[in-house]
């Protein structure tokens, strides 16, 4: 054979041993191998490749290194809470006929009858604002329709906002208190933020959307979860907790006395020198003599650490009349300074905001508008009223 031919023997092998490569590519990249990248490295796909004889390629995850393995999980940056109120209105949305959207319907009706003035009492009712403040928000309206005469859509609007939200009152202080106190003794103490309410209200979903709330203002918390009553309240205040870089204090074992994890939590917060201890509670039921003395012995443990700067009572929006009776005991026996109102995303009768507040004296601070993180809004009447009105 002459040296040409076997030149030409050999660029051939050369050849077919490429377009096999190049052929093969393609094939093992659908089996899940990432792509080889110019230096013959694989991409970071967190996968290795076995060949095995036969040609199955099978795909296993590549072990973390050690270092990866003991890294925490990454903390998160909540969401700043001013304006979120503004959600409100696409909620709502979802959820129905609003109270704002009804009231506009008839209101922007040309002769106003009496049947429509009962309509209107009837939708305010409906929507749980109470008897009273249904009967002043009616006269004003009658009054100010009267006066107006001739009504455009902008005017009947801008009308109704300004009657419902002087029902809202936005004289009423609806900040959170959550400074640094001093104790008796002249030393500052985490300011104690108490959560209570009956079962299923959402007081363990608010404590850690509060907690986000805070640690976005720059502030440090403390969690203390005392409802050691339902097993898993606990690890379901931490996650909330660790999430955004925050420690829970808790009890060692199920049914452990209340009191004492919450006096720990506050403890906790005083050595830290964290600026906020939110503390958790148990739902119990207004009727339960047995439990909202439970209560009164929680606040009682707590005030010997630090005063309590806020007991926020968690309502929820959906259970209407109920959550006032609720309200009525909870405010005797924990002195309750500020009303959450849960589930607000899921009820087209915002009244229960007028009500509440009108038969316990105290504001409503902050709502839920939903089940995500983020999802607690401080309360602004106006943004609220707006939202109403849709
Ligand atoms: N749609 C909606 N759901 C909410 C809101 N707040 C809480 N929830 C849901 O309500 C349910 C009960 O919430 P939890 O925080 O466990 O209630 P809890 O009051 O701590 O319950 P107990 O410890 O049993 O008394 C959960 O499914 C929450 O996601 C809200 O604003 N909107």
């Amino acid at each position: 054979m002459t040296d040409q031919l076997w030149l030409w023997l050999t660029l051939g092998i050369l050849v077919l041993a490429g377009g096999g490569a190049a052929l093969l590519a393609p094939l093992r990249r659908r089996r899940g191998a990432p792509p080889v990248d110019e230096t013959g490295d694989r991409s970071a796909g967190g996968t290795t490749t076995d060949e095995r004889p036969g040609g199955t390629a099978v795909l296993e995850p590549e072990a973390p290194s050690p270092a990866e393995a003991a890294a925490p999980p990454a903390v998160e940056r909540p969401a700043p809470a001013a304006g979120r109120l503004v959600r409100l209105r696409d909620r709502l949305a979802r959820s129905g006929s609003p109270l704002g959207a009804r009231l506009l319907t008839v209101l922007s009706r040309d002769h106003l009858t009496e049947d429509d003035w009962d309509e209107i009492e009837e939708t305010l009712l409906l929507a749980d604002i109470g008897a009273g403040p249904a009967g002043e928000l009616l006269e004003a309206l009658r009054t100010r329709v009267r006066v107006q005469g001739a009504r455009d859509g902008a005017s009947v609007r801008a009308l109704l906002r300004e009657e419902l939200i002087k029902v809202v009152d936005p004289s009423l202080d609806r900040s959170v208190a959550t400074s640094r106190p001093v104790s008796d003794d002249g030393t500052p103490v985490p300011a104690v933020v108490l959560v209570v309410g009956v079962n299923g209200t959402g007081k363990t979903t608010t404590v850690g959307k509060l907690a986000r709330v805070l640690v976005a203002e720059g502030r440090t918390v403390v969690l203390g979860a005392a409802d050691t009553f339902r097993a898993a309240a606990a690890d379901q205040l931490q996650t909330w907790g660790s999430r955004v870089g925050v420690e829970t204090v808790r009890a060692d074992r199920d049914g452990a006395d209340p009191a004492s994890v919450a006096f720990d939590a506050v403890r906790k917060g005083t050595a830290d020198g964290a600026d906020v201890v939110l503390v958790d509670t148990a739902g119990r039921l207004q009727n339960k003599a047995d439990l909202m003395d439970e209560l009164g012995k929680i606040t009682r443990v707590i005030t010997r650490e630090a005063p309590l700067s806020e007991v926020l009572l968690v309502l929820d929006a959906t259970t209407g009349q109920n959550g006032l009776n609720q309200a009525r005991v909870f405010g005797e026996v924990a002195g309750v300074t500020g009303i959450v109102l849960t589930k607000l995303d899921g009820t087209a009768k915002g009244g229960i905001v007028v009500a509440v507040q009108r038969e316990l004296g105290v504001p409503v601070k902050l709502v839920g508008l939903g089940e995500g993180p983020d999802d607690l809004a401080p309360f602004d009447p106006e943004e609220f009223v707006d939202g109403i009105l849709g």
